[in-house]
């Protein structure tokens, strides 16, 4: 008979009874291993009998092993009964002489017998399995379909009693998140979620849901179907971290504001709609914004114009680093800031504004052709025609503001909301309050569909009913938390929400990460847009940021000296230093630094003719000093030039021109620029082995 084997290094070898063999190996073996103990055994005048010990001792092992397995009862009895066959055989084979074709015959039958004995318990070995594991997957079913049922069971019994409706549950699908699950529901009788939602504050109470937990009802696949929305845990309690993917997006595909409550991202669709944002103070408001500016910067097709009346504050994080030179890139070259247009101040705004309406109108009749070309009436937008998305910081309260100069702005506000959706322009305005007032406006309400109410618990101006008209249901005492509030959009009926939180470091990131692909104006809106587009980076108009600089960026020079001026004293004060002149040297090479490296490097429409030459007489900025490098270059730039042109076609590298003359590598690069702006020289981009050549050479 067969057993096998194993070598085992501490106790020699030990048979191995549930050791695995195929029918025909298994037969193969028995029969073998038979007829050569009974050859042997009758040559050598063995007693017969051991030869029935040895069988019978197989039989107890592999029974004993099949039992430890659990095989059934059936392979157990073929595998004893092979072996007892076998030794009964070789004991018969023993006594009778192995060498008779009688023998040979039936230990041939035998072996025959063995394999086919032990095909059908395999084969039914292989079935039993197949059906434990499917009786466990019936099991485990039949324990989630019995827990949907009594969701089912007792939401149709809760709404039959407190809504006085029936319905029909069609499918319940448990959240992933596991803060709470949908019902497919059926309301009969014709009668549609709505009636449901108004319900939905009993039904909550009804079901002892947590604070902040709902049960909002919502259209289902058509209108003979609801959705209900149970929330069973409130993840708006928990902060929600702007995820760190910086990827690009696009605004045709829909820009991630935050998160639902089952932890599904929210995505505004922004080309044809504009968004209004309504967050009382301390709501969270100046955080979504952030996170509004984030997307937009990451989106490949969108050029972002922002108007902040309270001293810009909304914009300047996503200027200030690339202003302050705190953002290296790799190679070295500038990085342009999050945004393309900032404007704090009523002139600036009505600047910008005149701006988007002269674009505007004139995409409209310089995009005739292509128009009728792609059959649109929607101008095709990507990253060669962007999108222009200017977001008004508490715009709506411009737009209700009685003051002769809000009006003005308000008035033009609402004509690019009114004029220029197709042309690819939209707004997005943020506000207090959700009032009568901001919700009266007709063009509002009837243009910005986008709607955030971030509620922080504040219910003093906060109507939802009329910020989202036709949701039933919704408390703010839903979402007292920071940032957390409803959302909704034309695709998104309106529900809990949770802005993501953002944080200046991820602002910075995030104006590195994407300062390479914004967009640049297409050429038939930068004509339209002329010298106020070209010039916004220019030094005056950008003086009004010297006082948003920080003072812990003053240079280390100024801080040392901080540190011993007496009308200082022990802390910082910025309005001094800035009497000491050296601010303002300071803030003359900030203006200096940005406008060569936005204005010159960046400048997505042709440098325009200065027939408005800025005063000289700007506090604090040399202008002209600056104008005259603009236009030769510093004193410093010949020697350069020269160097360049001796270096012949292989170029030099702005870091090696700036070891050759002495100054930093940016103002280096900045005045190379502006050479080869005024074909002095030629760049050659390659990466980080970029260099700058002379013309001849080129
Ligand atoms: N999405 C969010 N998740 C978690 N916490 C947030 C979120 N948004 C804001 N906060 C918290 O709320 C605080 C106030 O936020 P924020 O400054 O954005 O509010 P605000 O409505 O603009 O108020 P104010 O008008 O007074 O500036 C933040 O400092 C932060 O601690």
């Amino acid at each position: 008979m067969s057993s096998t084997a194993t070598a085992n290094n501490s106790s020699g070898p030990v048979l191995d009874w549930a050791a695995g063999h195929g029918p025909v190996t298994g037969a193969l073996s028995a029969t073998t291993g038979a007829f050569a103990v009974a050859t042997t055994g009758a040559a050598t005048g063995m007693p017969p009998g051991w030869a029935l010990a040895v069988g019978a001792a197989g039989a107890i092992g592999h029974t004993v092993a099949g039992l430890r397995v659990r095989n059934a009862g059936r392979t157990l009895a073929t595998r004893a009964a092979s072996w007892l066959i076998g030794a009964g055989w070789t004991t018969w084979a023993i006594t009778h002489g192995p060498l008779t074709w009688a023998a040979l015959g039936s230990l041939a039958t035998i072996g025959v017998g063995i394999g086919a004995a032990a095909r059908s318990t395999a084969l039914y070995e292989e079935a039993r399995e197949e059906e434990a594991i499917a009786a466990q997957q019936r099991q485990i079913a039949r324990e989630l379909s019995a827990e949907r049922r009594a969701i089912a069971a007792e939401w149709v019994e809760r709404i039959q009693r407190i809504c006085n409706i029936t319905v029909r549950v069609l499918a319940v699908e448990k959240w992933q998140t596991g803060a709470g699950y949908s019902l497919d529901l059926e309301p009969q009788g014709g009668i549609t979620y709505d009636r449901i939602a108004q319900y939905s504050v009993a039904l909550s109470a009804d079901a002892k849901l947590p604070h902040g937990c709902t049960a909002t009802a919502s259209p289902g696949i058509h209108q003979g179907r609801t959705i209900l929305d149970v929330t069973t845990v409130n993840v708006l309690k928990e902060d929600c971290f702007y995820p760190d993917d910086y990827g690009p997006l696009s605004v045709l595909t829909g820009i991630p504001w935050g998160v639902r409550t089952n932890a599904d991202i929210v995505n505004a669709y922004l080309r044809e709609q504009c968004a209004l944002v309504v967050g009382p103070t301390g709501s969270g408001k100046t955080n979504m914004v952030h996170t509004i500016l984030a997307g937009f910067a990451r989106a490949q097709d969108a050029l972002t114009w922002v108007i902040d009346l309270n001293a810009g504050s909304a914009g300047l994080p996503w200027v200030l680093p690339a202003l302050n030179g705190e953002i290296e890139r790799e190679d070295d070259q500038p990085v342009r800031p999050g945004i393309d247009w900032l404007a704090a101040s009523h002139e600036e705004a009505m600047v910008m504004l005149d701006t988007a309406l002269a674009i505007g109108l004139h995409r409209k009749k310089a995009y005739q052709g292509l128009l009728a070309k792609k059959n649109t009436d929607l101008l095709p937008i990507s990253p060669d025609i962007p999108q222009i998305l200017l977001v008004i910081d508490e715009g709506a309260e411009i737009l209700t503001s009685t003051d002769r100069q809000m009006k003005q702005l308000a008035a033009k506000i609402l004509e690019v909301i009114r004029m220029l959706r197709a042309m690819g322009i939209r707004t997005i305005l943020t506000a207090l309050g959700a009032t009568g007032s901001v919700l009266g406006n007709l063009m509002i309400r009837r243009e910005a569909k986008v709607r955030v109410a971030l509620t922080g618990g504040e219910t003093e101006g906060m109507d939802l009913g009329k910020m989202f008209p036709g949701r039933r249901g919704l408390r703010v005492d839903q979402a007292p938390y920071k940032g957390s509030g409803f959302m909704g959009t034309p695709e998104s009926p309106a529900a809990l929400f949770k802005a993501w939180r953002i944080l200046p470091n991820q602002i910075r990131d995030i104006v590195a990460a994407t300062s390479t692909r914004h967009p640049t104006l297409d050429a038939v809106s930068g004509s339209a847009a002329g010298d106020a587009y070209a010039q916004r980076w220019d030094a005056e108009r950008i003086a009004w940021m010297r006082d948003a600089h920080p003072v812990e960026q003053l240079p280390p020079s100024l801080a040392k000296d901080a540190g011993r001026h007496p009308s200082i004293g022990g802390g910082l004060n910025l309005r001094a230093l800035r009497d000491q002149g050296a601010y303002e040297e300071e803030a003359d090479q900030l203006a200096k630094r940005f406008m060569r490296e936005i204005d010159e490097r960046f400048g997505t429409t042709p440098e325009p003719a200065r027939d408005n030459e800025p005063s000289d007489d700007v506090p604090g900025l040399n202008l002209s000093a600056l104008r005259g490098e603009r236009e030769q270059g510093p004193a410093w730039l010949p020697t350069a030039l020269d160097a360049i042109k001796a270096m012949g076609a292989e170029g030099m590298k702005p870091s090696a021109v700036a070891d050759l003359v002495g100054k930093d590598r940016k103002t280096v690069r900045a005045a190379l620029q502006a050479a080869v702006e005024r074909g002095q020289l030629v760049y050659r981009d390659n990466g980080p082995h970029s260099v700058y050549l002379h013309p001849d050479h080129a």
